[in-house]
This record gives structure tokens, C-alpha cells and sequence, in this order.
């Protein structure tokens, strides 16, 4: 998908909400337990309750990996889902990957080529050759971590080094790279009161910003200085929607509490008009 198919998508559905697929078996209503594929008939119905309110869908991988060969499997269907009935939302894998070159192109072509995500998440601790792989895939996009919402990012992220903070360096430094125009950036929602600088080293990427909801953050200081002339933001939320309810009716409140979110983005997005 392209930045432009994103943005068109954005002002069609009037929303910036990325809703986050983190399936955890304990947290899900008891009755899908009995079915083959738990985790994949989660998914179905929260994808069905709220893709019209929606433009991306960011599984974390963790959440797959830790049921093994079959989580894996639960994430092929559902990222197939989405692509086959739902092509126009942007899917994001969450897999925070990076590693020597060689081995990146693997994890580029796991997640662009066989599981056909439009975007992956990388880590940008082991620099330039560990994220050219991921960018030099055409209509796919990186989204690289620069500072990201918990607070052990005070630990490295913010740290002062050779005069200037390491997020901004990362910010810096990864705009000279090949094919940079594919990357696109997590910044966490708690860190809202960091998005002015940001924007100043990088007015026109688009950032992931996940942290609303479950950890705090606040969609409306995010969009102070977040927004861009492009809107350039896709607001995760994943525990705040697809846990609202334990119960039967567990699709029917995610879709109200996306819906509750959507209602906000399209009075900032009316405002921006
Ligand atoms: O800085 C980061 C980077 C990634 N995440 C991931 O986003 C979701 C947030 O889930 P909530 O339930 O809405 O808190 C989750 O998959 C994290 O691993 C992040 O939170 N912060």
C-alpha cells in the first residue's frame, strides 16, 4: 500500500485508529476456547466490528509466537483475512526485528513476502545495514522504533551522547539511508510533550503511536504537535478495545470503544479541514 492509499483511507473513514491485535488465550470469553482456532475467531470478529472504523491492524507477533506453530498459523489466517476481505486497511506486523543484513532480508521477506504484511516494526539499535534490508522492499514500509512509550526508554532513548539525544540521532541519522522514504517511526502516546521535536527533525513521516488507552496516553496531546499536513499518524490502541469486554458481546463494545476513538479523530480531522 502506499503513503497516499493510507492518507486517502485516513480521510475516507475520517480515523487514524490502528487497532492492535495482542491475543492473549486468558483474557478472551471462555466460549471461544472450544473452537480449532481460538486466537483466529478472536480476531474475526473484532476485525468485522471494526474495520470501518479502522485503517490499520497491528498484530504483535509476541502474541502468536508464545502459542508456538499454531499462533504462527492463527496469524497467517488472519493477516490473509484482512488482505482478503479487508484490502484496503494497512496491516502492521509488530515484531520489532533487526539483525545483521543477511538475516534481515529474511525477516523482510517473512513478513512482506510470505505473510504479505504492509508494514513491519524494527529496532534500530544495530543501524543502517540492519534496516536497508526491510527498506529496499518497494510498496512496503518500516516503522522503526525512536522512542517508544514505556518507561525504560529514559534508560538509552533520551540520553544525552556526544551532545544530542540518541532518539533524535536515530531520527537523524535514518533519514540519509536508502530507500528512507519507506520508514515511518513509533513514538510512544506518553511521550506526547517530545512530538514538537520530533516533527522538527521530521515533518512528514508518518509515526505509530501506541500507549493511548491501557498505558495513559491522551489521543488529543498527541495530535497537538503530532499531526502533520498529511495527517501522518495511525493511533494504536489494542487492550482498550479488544478487552473492553470478557463477555458474548465482547465484538459489539470493541467496536463502541473504537468507535468512541474514531469520534474523536474525525472532530480533530474536521478541525484540520
Ligand atoms: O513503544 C511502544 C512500542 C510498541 N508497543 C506495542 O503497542 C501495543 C500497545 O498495546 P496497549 O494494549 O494499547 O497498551 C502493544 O502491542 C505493545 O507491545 C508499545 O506499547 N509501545
Amino acid at each position: 500500500m502506499t503513503t497516499q492509499e493510507l492518507v486517502d483511507q485516513i480521510w475516507k473513514k475520517k480515523s487514524f485508529l490502528c487497532v492492535g491485535l495482542d491475543v492473549d488465550l486468558n483474557k478472551i470469553p471462555k466460549y471461544l476456547l472450544d473452537t480449532e482456532d481460538p486466537i483466529f475467531e478472536f480476531n474475526k470478529k473484532i476485525i468485522d466490528a471494526t474495520h470501518h472504523l479502522a485503517v490499520a491492524y497491528k498484530p504483535n507477533t509476541a502474541f502468536y509466537e508464545a502459542y508456538g506453530l499454531k499462533g504462527w498459523k492463527s496469524l497467517e489466517k488472519t493477516i490473509e483475512y484482512l488482505n482478503t476481505n479487508y484490502p484496503e486497511v494497512f496491516t502492521i506486523a509488530d515484531a520489532k526485528r533487526g539483525d545483521i543484513g543477511n538475516t534481515s532480508a529474511m525477516y523482510a521477506k517473512a513478513f512482506f513476502e510470505d505473510l504479505e504484511f504492509d508494514s513491519v516494526t524494527v529496532a534500530p539499535y544495530m543501524g543502517k545495514d540492519s534496516i536497508e534490508p526491510f527498506l529496499a522492499f518497494q510498496g512496503k514500509h518500516t516503522i522503526m522504533l525512536a522512542l517508544t512509550s514505556n518507561q525504560g526508554a529514559f534508560d538509552f532513548q533520551t540520553k544525552n551522547v556526544e551532545g544530542r539525544e540518541l532518539y533524535k540521532q536515530v531520527l537523524e541519522t535514518s533519514k540519509g539511508w536508502q530507500n528512507s522514504e519507506n520508514l515511518m517511526y513509533v513514538v510512544g502516546a506518553t511521550k506526547a510533550e517530545f512530538l514538537a521535536d520530533i516533527r522538527n527533525i521530521i515533518p512528514d513521516s508518518f509515526l505509530l503511536v501506541p500507549g493511548v488507552g491501557a498505558q495513559g496516553g491522551n489521543l488529543q496531546d498527541v495530535c497537538k504537535y503530532g499531526i502533520n499536513d498529511q495527517i501522518g499518524l495511525l493511533i494504536n490502541s489494542s487492550r482498550g478495545i479488544i478487552y473492553a469486554s470478557d463477555g458474548l458481546d465482547f465484538d459489539t463494545v470493541a467496536g463502541e470503544k473504537a468507535k468512541e476513538l474514531q469520534q474523536q479523530m474525525q472532530e480533530i480531522l474536521e478541525a484540520k479541514k
